[in-house]
C-alpha cells in the first residue's frame, strides 16, 4: 500500500538534466517502455503518444498493465527501461516537473487519514507550492460538494466522500494532464455527473488526460482515443468518435481473450 508521500520523496532525490525542457506537442510520449515485477514482464515495448489537450481511454483486463503505466507516468513507479516524457519532460531527468504537471486520482486517495479535510490540501498546497492554497482549497471542496466537511478528518468520511476530497487534491495545483485510474469507481450518480463536468472544465482549459475504465461504454464517452493494453502491449488503438460501442466490444473480446 503506498503512503499519500510516497511519489514527493522519489521526486525531491531525482537528479535534474539540463536538456528537459524541450518544448513539445504531446503531453505524453511513451517509447519502448518495459516493465517488469521480480521475472514478471507487464509491460513489454510500449508506444503511445497523447497529443495536448486530448482525452485517451486505457482498456484491458484485470492485471493488464493499466495501473502500472499510470504511476510510472505520475513518477510513483520506475520505467524498467525506454523513455518516458510528459510535456516533454524525461522522467529519467525531471520527475518533480513531472510531479508539477500531473493530477493523479488513484485506487488509494493519497490523503493523510488522520488529518482533516483542509489540512491534508494545504499540506498538498505546500508541497506544490499553491498560491493562495486556502482560498484554492476552499474553492475546490465547494466545486466537489464538500465545503461542509473541510474540518474533518479523512477518517471519518466514506469512500466517496475521500475520492471527492482526492479529486481536490489532485486539482490543487491547476495540472495539465490529469491520469485517473477508474474515476468512475465507487462514486454515486451525483458523483459521476461531477467527474465529468471537472473533465469538460479540465478540457476547456487545454488539459490532457488519460484514464482507465472498465466501462467501455464510458470509455467512448469521455475519450477521442480508445487504447486497450494486453499481454503487456498496445494491441488495439482508435479514434473513439464514429466508433460503434458493439464494435468495441467486439474488440475488446477478441484482444483480451
Ligand atoms: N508492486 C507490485 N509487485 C509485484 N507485482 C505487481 C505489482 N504491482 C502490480 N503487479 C502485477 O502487475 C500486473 C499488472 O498490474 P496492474 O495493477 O498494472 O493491472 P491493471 O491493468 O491496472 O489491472 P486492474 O484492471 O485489475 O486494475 C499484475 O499481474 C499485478 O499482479
Amino acid at each position: 500500500m503506498s503512503r499519500p508521500g510516497e511519489h514527493i520523496a522519489a521526486v525531491q532525490s531525482a537528479p535534474v538534466h539540463p536538456d528537459v525542457a524541450a518544448p513539445t506537442a504531446l503531453a505524453i510520449e511513451i517509447s519502448n517502455l518495459k516493465k517488469s515485477y521480480g521475472l514478471k514482464p507487464v509491460l513489454r515495448t510500449i508506444q503511445l503518444n497523447l497529443p495536448q489537450g486530448q482525452r485517451m481511454a486505457l482498456l484491458g483486463a484485470n492485471g493488464a498493465g493499466k495501473t502500472t503505466l499510470l504511476r510510472i507516468l505520475a513518477g510513483l513507479s520506475k520505467a524498467g527501461s525506454g523513455t518516458v516524457c510528459v510535456h516533454g519532460l524525461d522522467s529519467r531527468y525531471a520527475l518533480q516537473e513531472i510531479r508539477q504537471q500531473v493530477g493523479f486520482v488513484a485506487h488509494q486517495p493519497y490523503l493523510y487519514e488522520e488529518l482533516t479535510v483542509l489540512e491534508n490540501l494545504l499540506f498538498f498546497g505546500k508541497l506544490y507550492a499553491v498560491e493562495h492554497a486556502r482560498e484554492r482549497a476552499s474553492v475546490l471542496l465547494q466545486r466537489v460538494g464538500m465545503e461542509r466537511r473541510a474540518k474533518d478528518r479523512i477518517r471519518a468520511l466514506s469512500r466517496g466522500q475521500v475520492q471527492r476530497v482526492a479529486w481536490a487534491r489532485a486539482l490543487l495545483h491547476e495540472p495539465r494532464l490529469l491520469l485517473l485510474d477508474e474515476p468512475d469507481t465507487g462514486l454515486d450518480q451525483h458523483g459521476n455527473d461531477l467527474v465529468e463536468s471537472l473533465l469538460v472544465e479540465h478540457t476547456a482549459r487545454g488539459g490532457s488526460m488519460l484514464f482507465t475504465t472498465h466501462n467501455l461504454d464510458r470509455a467512448l464517452a469521455w475519450s477521442d482515443q480508445i487504447v486497450i493494453l494486453a499481454g503487456g502491449r498496445v494491441v488495439y488503438q482508435h479514434e473513439s468518435a464514429n466508433l460503434p460501442l458493439a464494435e468495441l466490444q467486439q474488440r475488446y473480446r477478441e484482444v483480451t481473450q
